[in-house]
Formats: C-alpha cells, structure tokens, sequence
C-alpha cells in the first residue's frame, strides 16, 4: 500500500469538528463511532449488517486475538480483514488496557507486562514491540500505541508515573511500528483528570509526532462531570490537523459533549452489550424491552427508525423472544442500537457542516426529557 492515511477537515461548529480520514481501505467520516469487534466479530451481527447500519471502520483487540486464534495464525490465514470478512478500515487496541482488566497474575515492569491468559491460564508477555508486532501481523489500519490506563481509584503520584511509564512507551512503539506507508499509529494521552499530568502527556506525544492523537484513561469510573471537565482543555491540547480518537466512549449523551468538545472518533461496547441484554437506546432514551409493559405492545421500538428490527417487528415480539431467550433477540436490539448510534453521528457530522450543532444537541436532549418511550 503507497497511499497514505490523511485527515481532511471539512467544517467547524465552535470545537466540534467534521472531516474525513482517507484510507487505503476506504473513507472514515468524522464524527465517527466505530463500534467493537473483540474477538474478530461484532457480537451478533454479520459483517454486511454493520455496515449497513452505517459504520465505515470497526475495532479489533490485540490483547483478546493474541490468546485466541493468535495472531501468527490470522496473518497465515491473510490477515484480520480477510479472516472476518471485513474489507474496510480496522483499527485495533494495543493490549495494555485489556490485560489490566481481563488477565490474571499481571506483572508490569519498565519492559512490558507478563500476564497469564483468562482463557486458559497460558503465560503470555507485552510489550510495545509485541504489541506493534501483533496488530502488524494482523493488518490493523489505524494501530494504538503500547499504553498503561491507570486503574480508579489512583493518587495524582501515581497517575504522573503511569502517564510517564506511557509516554515511554509511546516512543517504543513509534520506533517499532517504523515507516508504514497506508497504516496509521495513534499515540494514546494519559494523565488522569490533572491537567498538568495531560498537558505533559500531550507535549510527549506531540514531540514523538503520531499519525492520530487519542484521549486515553478516560470512561473508566470517573463520571461525566469529570470526563467533561477533562475534555474541556485536553483536545486543545492535540494537533488540530490530526484525528482525536476518545477511546471507550459512551452513552449517546456522553458522544454528543465530547463531539461538542472536538473529538473526531470513539468507540465503546455499549449498543452492542446492552443489546444483548434488551436494552434498547432510542431518539427519546432507553428502553428496556423486557419490561412487563411491552408484552401487548403492537408498535415498533421507534416508529421513527428504519432499522429491520423497527420495520418488521413489534415490540410485542421483541419482549416475547428475549423473554424466551432467542438467538434473534440479541441480534434484532444490537443492530437497531448500532443504527441508531450511526444516526446520531450522521446527525452530529450534517449539524456541525451546516453550523447549527447547538440546535441540533438542544433537540437531542429535549427529545430525551420528553420521556414517553
Ligand atoms: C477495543 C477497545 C478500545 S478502547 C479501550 C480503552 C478504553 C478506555 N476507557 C481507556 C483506554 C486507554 O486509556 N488505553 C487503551 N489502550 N484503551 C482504552
Ligand atoms: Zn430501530
């Protein structure tokens, strides 16, 4: 691949911003929500039916594909986008945050972290070398650098050494990843919710020079407030030419403040997990369709989605088969959740191209106080 990974800016609306990142494999618009494909599937959805939903790129985890299948047999086997039939942009996590919250037995050090595999107890280590190596082998587009989230609750001394040990990091995996023309690295700031810790961050990552920029340790526990308060000053703190990528984000109310705050990516597990589990995430809040009310109900979940599951299925229906604990039940919530959450994107990119994103966040979250869902 010669052609290499650009970010156009198309519009402005106060900090919020809408472009389009140009890959070989395909174009990203921005605002973008990219939804999460663990372990090299978007839980009950095919390939085609996310893409339908509206999502031009989608995530994949270095730490869950290095147990399982490994990553030496997925490039064998021509790499992530072959293997699960997704031909346009991937961007994967570098492994370090997952292994925090996942694995057993972790040990960190200057050189990485040993850890032993929640699968089956195998001892595996990271490091930002094996981390650049493993989202190589994989073919990731857009790859994370190797980085420590320190876990809540944590001291202001603790914070500064972990964002130090990442910043550190992050120079190794500049080095490993090289000079790849068509793939992208994305450094990751840390620094808690201290804005001299984040400042730091970025002025590290800044003099390393990243492809992309994300905003790291937040969406772990610290509350909107907080998260806000941070990305009140932290994109500022970015490249304005680069992506801000916030990873593990969020609610549609927590997606709509920090496109408002100028990020350009995030990514969060949320429309599909509590798919799965008969959450619904609508225009006017959330819906639980499990609830005893929805059981007589002829209409659909939101009259005003063109989902298949709003097209062709009542809510009667949806109630009944999570009731009865049908394959279709995850499958039918998890695209309407994921079509909504593109929704809302297009709705944020069309409001901030046409400078009137204030009217469009007051009728979001007019719509939501209504209630009557
Ligand atoms: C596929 C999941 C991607 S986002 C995971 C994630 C989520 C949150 N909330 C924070 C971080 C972080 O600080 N660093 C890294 N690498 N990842 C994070
Ligand atoms: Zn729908």
């Amino acid at each position: 691949m010669s052609q290499r990974i650009t970010f156009t800016l198309a519009a402005t609306d106060g900090r919020a911003r809408t472009g389009t990142i140009s890959t070989p494999r395909g174009e990203i618009r921005t605002p973008a929500f990219m939804p999460v494909g663990t372990a090299g599937t978007v839980k009950a959805m095919l390939p085609e039916s996310v893409r339908a939903t509206g999502a031009d790129i989608l995530l994949g985890n270095t730490y869950h594909l290095m147990l399982r299948p490994t990553a030496e047999r997925i490039a064998r086997l021509g790499g992530l986008h072959r293997f699960m039939n997704w031909e346009r942009p991937i961007l994967t996590d570098s492994g370090g945050f997952q292994v925090m919250s996942l694995a057993s037995l972790r040990k960190m050090s200057e050189e990485g972290v040993t850890f032993s595999s929640h699968i089956d107890g195998s001892k595996h280590k990271l490091t930002p070398e094996r981390s650049m190596e493993i989202q190589r082998l994989l073919g990731s587009d857009i790859v994370m650098a190797f980085d420590e989230c320190p876990a809540l609750p944590a001291t202001e001394a603790e914070v500064a050494a972990s964002m130090r040990l990442s910043m550190r990091w992050a120079q190794r995996s500049r080095d490993a990843f090289g000079d790849r023309p068509g793939h992208a690295l994305f450094g990751i700031m840390q620094g808690g919710v201290t804005k001299d810790l984040r400042a730091e961050s970025a002025e590290a990552l800044n003099a390393i020079g990243f492809d992309g920029y994300a905003v790291g340790g937040l969406a772990v526990g610290e509350g909107q407030e907080a998260m806000f308060g941070v990305l009140d000053y932290a994109p500022g703190f970015l490249p304005e030419d680069r992506p801000r990528y916030l990873m593990g984000v969020g609610k549609p109310d927590d997606i709509v403040g920090a496109v408002e705050r100028g990020i350009d990516m995030m990514d969060c597990v949320l429309p599909s997990r509590s798919g799965r589990t008969g959450q619904a995430w609508t225009r006017r809040g959330q819906v639980n369709i499990k609830n005893a009310r929805h059981m007589d109900d002829p209409r659909p979940l939101d009259e005003h989605c063109s989902c298949p599951a709003c097209r062709s299925y009542s809510r009667a229906y949806l109630h009944h088969v999570f009731r009865a604990g049908e394959m279709i039940s995850g499958m039918l919530l998890t695209w309407h959740n994921l079509h909504y959450f593109q929704e809302l994107m297009q709705g944020l990119r069309e409001a901030i191209a046409a400078g009137r994103l204030a009217e469009f966040v007051r009728d979001f979250h007019a719509l939501r106080a209504e209630g009557d869902i």
